[in-house]
């Protein structure tokens, strides 16, 4: 099922374990600033909804969605139950975008394989900025608010397993 055919930002509140004793660490891009902060008020107020402290959730920034990675791989060594990996890629000239997007998507699958701590892979890669801002609180919702659910719910597995 494509976006354009579901509303990112809709979820069942009744299906979503208590997240309450759980702390994340979010890992921001600063590329694209207007559309990763709309990402991260998306993951950080499904969290708070869902019972998570703001004392429980840790911020990161770094400069390009390429330095996720190492910013995960670090924020996976702090106490957190899970990781949110929030960035904006949007087609530029250039095949530049084709390997931005390889080498977060490979880098953060990577961390989930190698590691205990679950990243989330909030990363937007668009073809224009319009297509990003309908997904980061526009028309189709905000991917932010999907993968801080899905954080809560990894963290739960996680816990359980
Ligand atoms: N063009 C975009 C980038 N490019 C920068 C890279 O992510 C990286 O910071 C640089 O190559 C230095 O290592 N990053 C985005 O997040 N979004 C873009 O659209
Ligand atoms: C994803 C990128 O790195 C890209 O936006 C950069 O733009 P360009 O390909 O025109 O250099």
């Amino acid at each position: 099922m494509a976006t354009e055919n579901k509303n990112l930002s809709e979820y069942d509140k009744a299906t979503i374990p208590n997240a309450s004793k759980f702390r994340f660490g979010i890992v921001v891009s600063e590329w694209n600033e207007k559309i990763t902060e709309g990402l991260y008020k998306g993951a950080y107020n499904a969290l708070i909804e869902n019972g998570v402290a703001p004392s429980n959730i840790i911020r990161w920034n770094v400069p390009g969605s390429f330095e996720l990675v190492y910013g995960c791989k670090k924020m996976q060594e702090q106490m957190v139950n899970a990781v949110i990996a929030i960035g904006s890629v949007i087609q530029g000239e250039t095949k530049h975008f084709d390997f931005v997007c390889e080498g977060v998507t490979q880098g953060i699958k990577d961390l989930n394989v190698m590691r205990e701590t679950p990243v989330v892979f909030c990363v937007l890669t668009d073809n224009t900025m319009q297509q990003a801002i309908d997904r980061s609180g526009g028309k189709h919702g905000n991917k932010g608010t999907e993968a801080g659910i899905a954080a809560i719910k990894m963290a739960e597995l996680r816990k359980n397993s």
